[in-house]
């Protein structure tokens, strides 16, 4: 590469466009150093499984990419904008292409699930209740509700349609990037399954990018594109379910290799 030349000015090897780059970034808090000159390039269109020791630091990137933690040092870039540029509006104009599902606080307690859903249109635009209203219906189908769910709270909801309403609700604005933090954690198997499956179809329909931070070897195995596996503050690991599987890193070894991932094999087949 030219001396000149920044990592994040390079094209992806692979001709891919990186719809996220995050170069050399470097979080800590106090003294200790969670994400320690970490690089990762996310690619437009992929869903992206990101896994690692507990307590690793996953998060915690998810959140230095979304601004919410700051970074003592490095470049995150998104659609191809140095986020640390941007002035207010420019940066707002960037959130709105992004959905976020946290794995908690994922929706307003008070607000019904159609108001949960309008609560991003009303902050970022300007819509009649009309419109509103059609596009929370859009928003309960797309992911797999019943239109009644609209009126109801939160706390009248099973575990499995909080999780489908709080993605409803981070597709309001029809984002290019879905950033999911352990999505299918406190579900079933099946449920588990049934919104990965739902992920992959609206990652295919709507063409979008997703960011998923996952425990679940199930996950990784039917729904991601690539994994990226974090350790020691670095991305230690990345590429298809089969690259990881071969890794030597013993966490690895541990993660793919061990009592959970054989009963996954064995479920397979
Ligand atoms: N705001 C904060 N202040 C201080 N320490 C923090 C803060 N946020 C995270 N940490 C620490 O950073 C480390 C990484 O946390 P993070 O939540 O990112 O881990 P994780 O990989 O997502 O873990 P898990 O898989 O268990 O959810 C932990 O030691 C955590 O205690």
């Amino acid at each position: 590469m030219d001396a000149r030349t920044s990592p994040a000015d390079a094209p992806a090897a692979n001709g891919k466009e990186a719809i996220i780059k995050v170069r050399d970034i470097v979080v800590g808090f106090g003294d200790r150093i969670v994400l320690n000159h970490l690089d990762l390039d996310v690619y437009r269109g992929e869903i992206l499984g990101f896994v690692g020791t507990s307590g690793g630091g996953k998060s915690v990137l998810t959140r230095t990419i979304l601004g919410l933690v700051p970074k003592r040092s490095g470049l995150v870039e998104v659609f191809g904008e140095n986020l640390d540029d941007l002035n207010e509006t420019q940066r707002s104009a960037v959130e709105r292409r992004w959905g976020v599902l946290f794995q908690q606080g994922a929706l307003f307690s008070s607000l019904t699930v159609k108001q949960n859903i309008q609560f991003p249109l009303r902050e970022n635009l300007k819509l009649s209740q009309g419109l509103m209203d059609d596009i929370a219906f859009a928003k309960i189908e797309m992911v797999g509700l019943k239109p009644d769910v609209a009126e109801k709270l939160p706390s009248e909801l099973s575990g499995g349609m909080i999780k489908r309403a709080a993605l409803a609700r981070s597709l309001a604005l029809d984002p290019e990037i879905l950033f999911l933090d352990e999505p299918t954690s406190g579900l079933d198997p099946i449920g588990a399954g049934e919104f990965d499956e739902l992920i992959r179809t609206l990652q295919q329909t709507l063409g979008l990018t997703v960011f998923m931070v996952t425990h679940d070897l199930d996950s990784l195995h039917t729904v991601c594109d690539r994994i990226a596996a974090l350790a020691e503050g670095k991305v230690i690991a990345q590429g298809t379910i089969e690259t990881m599987m071969q890794a030597t890193h013993p966490w690895l070894r541990a993660y793919f290799h061990g009592a959970r991932a054989r009963a996954v094999m064995q479920g397979r087949g």
